[in-house]
């Protein structure tokens, strides 16, 4: 950065540090009272949740009819859905709740519409899918993806590799180079917040927004797909450069196209494993499978299924088999069969015994 734009970006990041914390402030009120800041109240059911969020009547509860059981109400007319309505898509054994939600208008985030309920309720869940109509101009997306910055929602984006610690003194570390942000920058914004007492340690080459994300701390980073609805209305040509956009999916609801890939992307974004558990000295059951998020371990689901074990004092081990092939007759146990620490980590279609010892 030159001098000119250093100083600019130092000032500019003041005003977004003071903007920052005034919005937050704004958000806050609400959601205590239980007001205009909570979501619907929708149980949540199944092994993850992903939530539709889109402008009226760009096919929202037509997705959701057509891939659950549910049936939720659809029309030509704008704000036919006025509250969340949740379905259950049932798939590879496991149990995804979609949740169908009112659509949102510009201002959503300042409380137009149902649109803080609506953004809240995106909050809780897994995954978001933010449907568009492909037939209406790009700049919907845009719009949307403002109103969810707004609520502090971060799509697609990793947690800023930055920690902090509450100390009796201060003091900034950095192990890269900052190319967009400076220290000075930094250390005003984090004057002005009044964070005297604080270490923080910035491990990648962040921006100042990125910086004032961690610090206000409740920032939501959140998987997300673009799913451009109506494809049937629209030329093969224009379709074929929406596909192509990343994070992005086409598909026709009331033609049935791509919904099965529209399924499989969520999946893999969700980032589901599925683990089977064999009772000892029988063959696994493969009709149900466990769902647990990727990168968990043994224990994440112990407690629902194998909760006689809870609170005793034996240690718990479990043996995995990895992939093998229980479907043949003959099948016999892996080589790969070994004995594990609740703590491992599962992988796609582990089987799992759980025994005390
Ligand atoms: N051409 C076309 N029309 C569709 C498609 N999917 C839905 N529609 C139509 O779009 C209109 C709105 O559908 P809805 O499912 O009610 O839309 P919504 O997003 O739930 O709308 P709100 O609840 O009002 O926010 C209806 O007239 C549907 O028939 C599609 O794939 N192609
Ligand atoms: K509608
Ligand atoms: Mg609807």
């Amino acid at each position: 950065m030159g001098i000119v734009e250093k100083a600019t970006e130092y000032h500019l990041g003041l005003l977004k540090a003071k903007l920052a914390r005034y919005r937050a402030q704004l958000l806050e009120p609400a959601t205590k009272s239980g007001g205009a800041g909570t979501g619907f109240d929708v149980q949540k059911s199944g092994d993850a949740r992903v939530a539709l969020i889109g402008f009226p009547s760009v096919g929202k509860s037509t997705l959701l009819s057509k891939c659950t059981h549910t049936v939720s109400e659809t029309a030509a007319y704008e704000f036919t859905t006025l509250t969340a309505i949740p379905g259950v898509i049932d798939y590879q054994g496991a149990r995804i709740q979609l949740l169908d939600l009112p659509g949102i208008v510009e201002g959503a985030s300042q409380g137009r519409g149902r649109g803080r309920q609506v953004v809240s309720t995106a909050k809780t869940a897994d995954l978001i899918l933010i449907m568009l109509d492909a037939t209406k101009s790009d700049e919907q997306r845009r719009l949307l993806e403002i109103e969810l910055d707004a609520v502090g929602i971060r799509l697609n984006k990793k947690k800023p590799d930055v920690v902090f610690k509450r100390k009796t003194t201060g003091g900034l570390n950095t192990t890269v180079k900052l190319t967009k942000t400076d220290e000075r920058t930094i250390r005003s914004i984090l004057a002005s917040y009044k964070l005297h007492n604080c270490e923080v340690m910035i491990r990648e080459d962040i921006t100042t927004d990125e910086f004032i994300d961690v610090l206000i701390g409740t920032r939501k980073y959140m998987p997300c797909l673009y799913v451009y609805n109506k494809i049937d209305a629209i030329s093969l040509e224009q379709m074929d450069k929406l596909a192509h956009d990343e994070h992005t999916i086409v598909i026709s609801c009331e033609m049935g196209l791509n919904l099965d890939h529209l399924i499989e992307r969520m999946w893999d974004e969700l980032g589901l494993v599925k683990v089977y558990t064999k009772k000892r000295g029988a063959h696994p059951d493969l009709t149900d499978p466990i769902c647990l998020r990727r990168g968990a371990n043994i224990e994440a689901r112990r407690v629902q299924r194998y909760s006689p074990v809870i609170g005793n004092a034996f240690p718990i081990w479990a043996r995995l088999v990895r992939k093998l092939d229980f479907r043949g007759k003959s099948s016999k146990f892996s080589p790969h069969a070994q004995k594990v620490g609740l703590s491992h980590m599962v992988q796609d279609e582990d089987v799992v015994s759980i025994f005390t010892k």
